[in-house]
């Protein structure tokens, strides 16, 4: 395998997984500066604010990408497990779901509900970025739509790592505000396993290997991206685009 991960042969199920696990190392937003900022407590309260405003589109988007995903499985019992995803977001009859639990983050931001359940105030970039995601889970293969949901293998130790940081280092937020995460710690590894059983099932030659290794990349580039607008917004150089969410404590 080259740097920029282009396979030069067939992989076994578990060398494929390291190759995906290196992807992961090297190009999941934990490396990103706009997170390695929040980690080391030096945000504002503003720029938390528009993290969540925006990161609010990503979230309401899931499950319709999942809805995407799941029209598309035809085996009965991957459709029931895919299921689950819609339901840990939109919530049902015994818990509210993560949608609504974004939305009690973004309050406990000081941000006006409404306002964020309405996206009219995100970049631009992060509604390009969403729509990315769902443009691959529709247009590609079923198998790079299910891989390209692997960056969850990652979101444990980025989430972990957020959440711990922001109850040391901001004090005006705290444990219930974050409970969005709780659950996720324990649906990622979750989703995780069926998503990478299918990988594993449905990826046994070199072509469809690269096809999963790129679609994770993509998945990177997009998650990414939404960093990146956020840091050329309200870190540097601080150009907020015409329309979208001004901080109070912009300068
Ligand atoms: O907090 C994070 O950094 C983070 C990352 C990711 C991810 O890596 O895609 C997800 C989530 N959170 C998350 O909460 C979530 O529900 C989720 C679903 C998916 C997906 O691709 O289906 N990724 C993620």
């Amino acid at each position: 395998m080259t740097a920029d991960f282009r396979l030069d042969r067939t992989l076994s199920a578990p060398q494929l997984e390291d190759v995906l696990r290196q992807v992961g190392a090297e190009r999941y937003h934990i490396r990103h500066p706009f997170h390695r900022l929040m980690v080391d407590g030096a945000l504002t309260r503003g720029q938390m604010q528009a993290w969540a405003l925006n990161r609010y589109c990503y979230q309401a988007t899931i499950p319709a990408k999942d809805a995407i995903i799941l029209s598309r499985i035809e085996d009965r019992a991957l459709r029931r497990a895919w299921r689950e995803r819609i339901v840990d977001h939109d919530g049902d009859a015994t818990s509210p779901g993560g949608i609504e639990r974004w939305i009690q983050l973004a309050r406990g931001l000081g941000l006006d509900a409404e306002v964020v359940a309405s996206q009219r105030l995100a970049l631009p970039a992060t509604r390009f970025a969403v729509l990315a995601y769902l443009r691959l889970v529709e247009k590609r293969t079923l198998l790079e739509a299910i891989a390209s949901s692997l960056t969850e293998m990652f979101s444990p130790q980025v989430i972990g790592e957020r959440v711990s940081a922001i109850l040391q280092r901001y004090p005006y937020i705290d444990a219930d505000t974050l409970g969005y995460f709780t659950p996720r710690l324990t649906q990622a590894p979750r989703d995780v396993d069926v998503a990478l059983a299918y990988v594993r099932e449905h990826a046994r030659t070199q072509d469809t290997q690269q096809q999963v290794v790129d679609a994770l990349i993509t998945k990177c580039d997009i998650l990414w991206s939404m960093l990146d607008a956020l840091h050329f917004a309200y870190v540097e150089p601080r150009f907020v685009p015409p329309g979208a969410f001004v901080p109070e404590d912009a300068g």
